[in-house]
This record gives C-alpha cells, sequence and structure tokens, in this order.
C-alpha cells in the first residue's frame, strides 16, 4: 500500500439544476492530509461523493493517482484505490454482520484487528444494524483501514468523529495522523482539522484552502 495522489480541475456538481459544488481545483500530492471544512450544505459531501463515483453528475476532471475514471470497470477501480467512510453510515437494506462488513475490506485480518484496536473487536457478530452511532463509526474506521491494508493509497472520511466520544475522537485524530495515506478528512472537529497539514474551507460549493 502506497499513498496516491488526488487532483480536481474546474468540478461541479449539481443536484437537478442547483450547483452544489461549483469549479473545484485540488492538488493533493501522495501522503498529503487535507481538512475539509465549511458551513452545512456548503458540498463537502457532494465533492467526496464525486470522487468515488457516487455521484456521477459532474463536470471537470477528477484523477486519482493521474487518471480519470471511465465506464464501470473505471470507476470499480477507483472503489478499489480509494477507502471511504461515509457521513450517514447505512446499515444496509440488508442484515449485515460487523463480521461481514469489516470483510467488504477485502482484507478481513487487518480489518478485524483495527476493529479490537478501535474497541468494537467484541461486535463482530452483531447486525451492524444494531450499533450504536459511535460504535458504528468505529466499525466504518476499522473497515477503512482494512481498504488500506488491501491497497487502497488514499481515504477519504466523511466527519469520522461526528458520533463519538472524547477518547473516540481524540484516537480517531492519532489514527489519521499516522496514516501514511493520501487523507481528505471533512470534519468539524477542531482535533481533528489540527493534525492534517492542510486545511480547505467550502462556502456555497467554493474550496478556499486556508492553512
Ligand atoms: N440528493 C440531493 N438532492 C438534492 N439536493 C441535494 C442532495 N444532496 C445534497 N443536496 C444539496 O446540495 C448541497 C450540498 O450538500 P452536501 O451534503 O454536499 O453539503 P455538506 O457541505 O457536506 O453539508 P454538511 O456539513 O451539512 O454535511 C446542499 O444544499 C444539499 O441540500
Amino acid at each position: 500500500m502506497s499513498a496516491i495522489s488526488l487532483s480536481l480541475s474546474g468540478v461541479t456538481c449539481r443536484h437537478g439544476s442547483f450547483t452544489a459544488v461549483d469549479r473545484v481545483d485540488l492538488d493533493l500530492a501522495p501522503g498529503d492530509h487535507l481538512a475539509l471544512t465549511g458551513t452545512n450544505g456548503s458540498g463537502k459531501s457532494t465533492l467526496l461523493r464525486a470522487v468515488l463515483g457516487l455521484h456521477r453528475a459532474f463536470t471537470g476532471r477528477i484523477a486519482v493517482s493521474g487518471v480519470e475514471a471511465k465506464g464501470g470497470s473505471g470507476w470499480a477501480r477507483r472503489r478499489t484505490e480509494v477507502a471511504w467512510i461515509p457521513q450517514r453510515q447505512a446499515a444496509g437494506r440488508f442484515p449485515l454482520l460487523v463480521r461481514e462488513l469489516l470483510a467488504s475490506s477485502r482484507n478481513a485480518e487487518a480489518a478485524v484487528r483495527a476493529a479490537v484496536d478501535l474497541s468494537v473487536g467484541g461486535l463482530l457478530d452483531r447486525p451492524v444494524a444494531s450499533l450504536s452511532g459511535g460504535q458504528l463509526q468505529r466499525a466504518y474506521l476499522a473497515r477503512a483501514l482494512g481498504q488500506l491494508a488491501a491497497g487502497a493509497g488514499l481515504l477519504l472520511a466523511d466527519e469520522p468523529t461526528a458520533a463519538l466520544d472524547f477518547d473516540g475522537q481524540a484516537q480517531v485524530a492519532r489514527v489519521l495522523a499516522e496514516l501514511p495515506m493520501t487523507v481528505v478528512v471533512i470534519t468539524h472537529d477542531r482535533v481533528v482539522a489540527d493534525v492534517c497539514g492542510r486545511v480547505a474551507e467550502m462556502a456555497a460549493g467554493r474550496l478556499r484552502e486556508v492553512r
């Protein structure tokens, strides 16, 4: 596993006729850590979802490791290169055990090890739908660490500490700080922003780097 680059140029994302992300440019070198802050509804989640191919209504250029995703196989490859912690962690439409969520990382062993470190190792046989918000967030972080162990070189995390207690927030900030991967983390948490070398702020779809 090694860190990879992310390059956005002139990225505009629409929800119907509404422009949620407006001509965003951003270049991250392998290993850069960026905190993405800004007001609610300013387009942060939409932007990261576009990088993953979960929001396809965009124009402009999104390149990971210098490559733009094209077609189904291109986006499938993108999802092996990019680890993802979603904001509203979905319990899924079908009953899913924590163990199965972790296995979806493609490195179940590493994800389970991370789950143990993150204090959710005792919940492997519980349905994901039965976890508390903080437990679910820890489980999704463990899955992302499994994805990184499986070869992903970029982590996109959407408010990964929003549901965590103080100890959990500090622990996740530590884990993120130590990751040798490229990281973009949407956060309203100062502890997390402080461990990132770069900080950008979004407002009404525009991105401005502040540090
Ligand atoms: N599926 C959708 N359909 C229509 N509008 C949407 C949809 N998803 C998001 N939006 C709108 O796009 C804008 C950007 O939303 P987005 O979730 O990207 O913001 P955000 O910066 O991540 O917000 P927050 O900090 O509250 O999570 C908001 O005005 C939101 O209401």
